[in-house]
Formats: structure tokens, sequence, C-alpha cells
């Protein structure tokens, strides 16, 4: 079953890093995230409760980093895929974390991890 609910380009702020100067003010976290989920149902019954609603894990990933205030990006990674895995019985996800402006020469520094099996 390779079906997958998509987020992608998701705009958090939250607290961030690992410098003294990091943990007094917000900075932007990008979230793209795939998560397995078996869409023939909602496809057939056309009801949002049988599909992965992308809206209330949208709610969940910007608490859950808005909560946590991580250093590392890592550690947001890990802390976000298992509490969406928990909370939302998402079998397998990709999650993608991006910290714009980190490094000036880069459009983009961030992290990339895969839990579960599909
Ligand atoms: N692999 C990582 N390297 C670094 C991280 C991180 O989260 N993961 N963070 C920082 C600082 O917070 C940096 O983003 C400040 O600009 C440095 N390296």
């Amino acid at each position: 079953m390779a079906d997958s609910v998509l987020i992608e380009g998701l705009v958090v702020e939250t607290v961030v890093g690992v410098y003294d100067w990091e943990r007094k003010v917000d900075q932007q976290l990008l979230v793209d995230l795939e998560m397995a989920w078996d869409n023939r149902i909602p496809g057939a019954s056309d009801d949002v409760n049988d599909a992965l609603d992308y809206s209330a894990v949208t709610e969940r990933v910007v608490s859950c980093l808005q909560a946590l205030r991580p250093q590392l990006l890592e550690h947001g990674a890990e802390r976000l895929a298992a509490e969406l895995q928990e909370v939302f019985g998402i079998a397998w996800l990709r999650l993608t974390l991006r910290k714009p402006g980190a490094v000036p020469a880069a459009q983009a520094v961030g992290v990339r991890i895969e839990r579960g099996a599909r």
C-alpha cells in the first residue's frame, strides 16, 4: 500500500537552537510530512472520519514543536514523529524539518527522518 497524506511547507514559529541567543527568540521551522495512510477507505466513503485529517495533524505539529522548544532539529524531528505516530496511528512517516536562515549561504538546512514501516 503506497498511499500517503502530505503536508508540505508548513511554517512553525518556535524557540529552536543550541545557542544562548536562540533560546530568547522565535525562529521559523519549515515542516514537510509524508504519512502512510490507506486512502481507499475515505476515497470510497467520502467521510473525513476515515481519512488522516491533515488539518488535525497540522494543529498537532504546531503545538508539539511550540511546547518542545528543541535545541537540535534532530530532537524536534524525533519527538514529533513519535507523537504523530502514536496519536494518529500512522504506521510510517517521512519528516523533514528545515531551518531557513540558519546558515546564511544556504537557502535552508535541516534533517529528514523516516520512522515505522509501510
Ligand atoms: N545537525 C545539526 N546541526 C546544528 C543544529 C541542529 O539542530 N542540528 N543547530 C545549530 C544551531 O542551532 C544553528 O542552527 C544556529 O544558527 C547548529 N548546528
